[in-house]
């Protein structure tokens, strides 16, 4: 290949990360002279490495080579320790993550476990509008306490109500508070809280004490082997059992999202809302809902960017990459490229209706709101069911008759510069009926 001369920024930037947010790659364009929809890679100190920033299929594929990239020490501690825990399949490379990775894809990613999922969401989003009815409520936070009390449930996780909704809320504000500097220990806080109650959980299955249901998630953590056959540590089975659940609480954030973008666009409410009473008042399998929910996950902001290392020297566009140098791959500027995308600056879910399943859209390359490539052999998030089965029945309950989501642009509107974003309020909306 021709070596054309890279794009370059000269100076560190980690002060941008924190100032422009999800707005930081492409001022970071801006900077460089590149055109913002260009799909140049540009290569910037950041955090005191060389780092190459790539988006697009080009991108995606370099970034996901498992024979040029490793993931273990890319994610800086800031981020990685609240959020995804000490030890995580997140950080794991080779062998040893094909086997965690795959024992845990079994279960989240597993058809008949994925419609136990949504058996348990639409009951607890049925709570959720029943207490709509009787007051304001918060999207965002009611569509997390739902979604987590439901991903408990899943996972064989049995609590006293209470207990149940404090450890949700525990992983949100968790959620809400990692990565920035000033609010990072109230994360940590959580973490260090959660991961002592989790561990005592594994210990108690472990031991006998406590009898997790045979074929649950938690069991099948609690019995959680390295590559080696070997039993993994208490406090890792903890740390995984929570990256099965967790999660979905996040989806809240979407939830909130969708809210917003339902205001924007009534005449979606009436589709969903016909296709839901056609499908005999079913808020699952409602694919206009489903289109809905994936059209949030592509435009609305939720993961910046991702860091991996490379293992070897290499280039991509005529970029070097030198091994020990940080890739990151672009989410937000290749979800919005119009190189990968039709009329990528409208919101449209029309264009995920041809897709019959979320399986079916993880096809489109492009298209990595919780990461790309292959969900079993890389990193790829095993949680996409989840995540779309819990977001678009939420879909589905929002555009029900009588509930009204308020159209304030407080709650409407978000700051595309703080990390993780959504409208303040959380979006409020009541019920009639
Ligand atoms: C708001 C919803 C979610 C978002 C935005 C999200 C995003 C992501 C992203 C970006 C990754 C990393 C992909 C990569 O490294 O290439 C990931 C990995 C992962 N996610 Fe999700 N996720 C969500 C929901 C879920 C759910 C519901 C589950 C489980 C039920 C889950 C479990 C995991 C696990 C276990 C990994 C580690 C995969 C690996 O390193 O091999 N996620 N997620």
């Amino acid at each position: 290949m021709t070596q054309t001369r890279p794009a370059r920024i000269r100076t560190e930037q980690a002060p941008g990360f924190l100032r422009w947010g999800y707005l930081f790659a492409s001022r970071l364009r801006e900077k460089a002279g590149l055109p913002a929809t260009s799909h140049t890679p540009l290569s910037l100190p950041l955090l005191g490495k060389t780092s190459v920033l790539v988006r697009g299929e080009e991108g995606i594929r370099f970034f996901y080579d498992k024979d040029l990239m490793e993931r273990h020490g890319a994610m800086p501690k800031l981020v990685q320790l609240p959020l995804f825990g000490d030890k995580a399949v997140h950080t794991l490379d080779g062998e040893a993550h094909r086997v965690r990775k795959n024992a845990m894809t079994d279960l989240a990613y597993d058809d008949g476990r994925v419609a136990d999922f949504q058996h348990l969401v639409a009951g607890e989003l049925e709570a959720a509008h029943g207490r709509w009815k009787a007051g304001t409520g918060n999207v965002h936070d009611d569509a997390a306490l739902a979604f987590g009390r439901a991903a408990l449930r899943w996972a064989g996780v049995e609590l006293p109500d209470e207990e149940m909704n404090r450890r949700v809320r525990q992983m949100n504000r968790l959620l809400d508070t990692f990565g920035q500097l000033s609010q990072n220990p109230v994360a940590m806080v959580e973490r260090v809280r959660l991961d002592r109650w989790a561990t005592q959980l594994i210990q108690d299955v472990r031991s006998g004490k406590v009898a997790a249901a045979p074929d649950s998630v938690l069991a099948h953590m609690a019995d959680l082997r390295d590559e080696h056959g070997e039993l993994v540590e208490d406090k890792v089975a903890a740390v995984e059992l929570q990256n099965l659940t967790r999660p979905t609480v996040a989806v809240g954030r979407f939830a909130a999202f969708a809210a917003a973008a339902l205001v924007k666009h009534p005449e979606w409410v009436e589709r969903i809302r016909a296709a839901s009473q056609q499908a005999g008042g079913s808020v699952t399998d409602i694919p206009e809902a489903v289109a809905f929910a994936q059209e949030v996950r592509r435009t609305h902001p939720f993961v910046p960017m991702l860091p991996a290392l490379a293992k070897k020297d290499t280039e991509i566009s005529g970029c070097p990459v030198q091994k020990g140098q940080r890739v990151l791959l672009d989410f937000v500027g290749t979800l919005t490229s119009p190189a990968e995308w039709r009329d990528a600056g409208s919101f449209d879910p029309e264009r995920f209706l041809p897709y019959d399943g979320v399986e079916a859209a993880e096809s489109i390359t492009a298209f990595i709101p919780q990461g790309g490539g292959d969900v079993r052999t890389g990193h790829r998030c095993p949680g996409e069911k989840i995540t779309v089965s819990a977001l678009a029945a939420a879909v589905v309950v929002m555009c029900r008759p009588g509930v009204t989501i308020s159209s304030d642009v407080k709650d409407t509107t978000f700051p595309w510069t703080r990390m993780l974003t959504r409208p303040a309020t959380g979006v409020r909306i009541s019920a009639t009926g």
